[in-house]
């Protein structure tokens, strides 16, 4: 793939506040038309990647390339459209104004899909955007965020306000859109279990570096969820373990897979990938990662 077709390269990239690193030392590729979510606990530096990407930010040391640019602090990427929990709509102003707005400040607007959109979310053109509900709110800033018809589409935690449902719903309406336009996307959450078969790319970010990152598929089949009695040792070699837990009287082993002998007692299954992430949360990342 060219650098102009891969949505983001980052090499050697961190950034340093002067309270201290922010993110240290990433080397990282975005694929093109994946649904990559980033991860991490608070303060891991999710926001300070994306605060890069967009060119707010100027990376400390490395470099990142968007679509093959050097973002440079004039102005996000054309083909890069951004959407935090602090959504840019005017309460006073009418959709249909909001959406000519959306077309005054973008050349590639797209204005009969910005208003599929909006009417495919059952919200009027005519309604003043402060009346409507959070769900509805979210499916306009999309809305605007989509009639620019970018290559990627950059959210970081633009949900988090919806109740779960509303959640729900437009999280699975806006990735079905996003796959139907080969449109790449970058989610930043929190909710580790919602992102359960809605993204086929993982980057877990911890005290801003890389622990995990890869294919959904591939970080699956490269780990093994081992459920055994109490005081029966794990099959499992000791590197390989990334966590343990003792849940209703059992011992939980999330591992990497390798060959290994079987255990009387122990159950190998396919872990989940919210239970996966966490695993490594928890672990602060010291198991060895498969390929
Ligand atoms: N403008 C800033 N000035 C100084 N330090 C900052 C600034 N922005 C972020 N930081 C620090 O950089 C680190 C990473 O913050 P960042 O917001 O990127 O993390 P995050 O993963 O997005 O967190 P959260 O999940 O809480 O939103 C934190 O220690 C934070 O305090």
């Amino acid at each position: 793939m060219t650098d102009e077709q891969l949505p983001v390269r980052a090499d050697a990239l961190g950034k340093k506040y002067p309270r201290g690193w922010a993110l240290r030392e990433c080397a990282l590729e975005v694929p093109a038309g994946r649904v990559v979510a980033l991860v991490g606990p608070n303060g891991a530096g999710k926001s300070t990647f994306m605060g890069l990407v967009t060119g707010l930010l100027r990376p400390t040391t490395g470099r990142i390339e968007v679509f093959g640019d050097t973002p440079n602090g004039r102005g996000m990427h054309p083909a890069v459209s951004y959407l935090t929990q602090q959504k840019p709509l005017y309460p006073q102003i009418t959709v249909a104004e909001t959406l000519r707005f959306g077309r005054n400040s973008n050349p590639g607007w797209d204005q009969a899909y910005a208003e599929e959109l909006v009417a495919r979310a059952s919200v009027p053109l005519t309604a003043k955007v402060g009346t409507l509900s959070g769900g509805q709110r979210t499916r306009v800033a999309l809305a605007v965020a989509l009639g620019k018809r970018p290559r990627m589409l950059m959210l970081d935690e633009p949900l988090a306000d919806l109740d779960p449902l509303a959640r729900e719903v437009v999280l699975r309406t806006l990735l079905t859109e996003c796959r139907d336009q080969g449109i790449t996307v970058l989610l930043s959450s929190h909710v580790l279990a919602e992102l359960e078969g809605v993204c086929d790319h993982l980057v877990l970010l911890s005290e801003g570096r890389i622990q995990l990152a890869g294919d959904v598929t591939a970080l699956l089949d490269g780990h093994v969820l081992l459920v055994g009695p109490l005081g029966v040792p794990c099959p499992a070699p000791p590197a390989s373990v990334v966590d343990v837990q003792t849940v209703d009287g059992a011992q939980v082993v999330h591992a990497v897979a390798h060959p290994m002998p079987p255990q009387h007692g122990w159950r190998s299954l396919r872990p989940r990938l919210g239970q996966l992430t966490l695993a490594y949360m928890r672990s602060g990342g010291s198991a060895e990662v498969a390929a």
